[in-house]
């Protein structure tokens, strides 16, 4: 069976749950009392898709060493942080980059600012994956990473983020789990 590696690399506010997505999607488990990032971590899952295999590489970055409130973790502000993530990738990243937004902490219905119709429009108009996920509950991670192997052509195996050329704004120091 043909083996894909397929580079993911996450990107965001600190606290919006990267980590814990990846452990959703790595561990299928939730730890509500997750450490912040410091530095990187990377991390290796590889799962079936049709007849071939996909083993994502998957580099999770920290947000910042502030953590802000937990109030403050679904707010409209994280969207702005995304929004300038896809700039500085279109800038700098290479051009047949995929992009892929989650609008994660769904569960958290009561608290939320960033309605889907408006996340959803914006992932069209660049043309990237969207997905409402919830690590806690286990909502949609599979289907992200998914969704994100489906964009990138067989043929061309280029990482969603973090090809040549493309600067991360923080560098890695060092991580804070892996497992491989
Ligand atoms: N309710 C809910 N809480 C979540 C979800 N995902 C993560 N959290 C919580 O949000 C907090 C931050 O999660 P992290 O995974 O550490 O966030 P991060 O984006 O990796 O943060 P940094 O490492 O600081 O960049 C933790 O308390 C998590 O338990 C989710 O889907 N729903």
């Amino acid at each position: 069976m043909a083996l894909r590696e397929l580079k993911v690399c996450l990107l965001g506010d600190t606290g919006v749950g990267k980590s814990s997505i990846v452990w959703r999607f790595v561990e299928d488990s939730f730890d509500p009392n997750i450490n912040p990032t410091i530095g990187a971590s990377f991390m290796t899952k590889t799962v079936q898709y049709q007849n071939e295999l996909h083993k994502f590489l998957i580099w999770d970055t920290a947000g910042q060493e502030r953590r802000p409130r937990l109030s403050s973790l679904v707010l409209q502000e994280t969207f702005s942080t995304l929004k300038n993530w896809v700039k500085e990738l279109r800038q700098h990243g290479p051009p047949n980059i995929v992009v892929a937004i989650a609008g994660n902490k769904c569960d958290l219905i009561d608290v939320r600012e960033v309605m889907e119709r408006d996340a959803k429009d914006y992932a069209d108009s660049i043309h990237a994956v969207f997905v409402e996920t919830s690590a806690k509950n286990a909502i949609n991670i599979n289907e992200l990473f998914i969704e994100i192997s489906r964009r990138i052509p067989s043929t061309d195996a280029s990482p969603p983020c973090g090809g040549k050329g493309f600067k991360l704004r923080r560098q890695p120091s060092e991580p804070k789990r892996s497992c491989c």
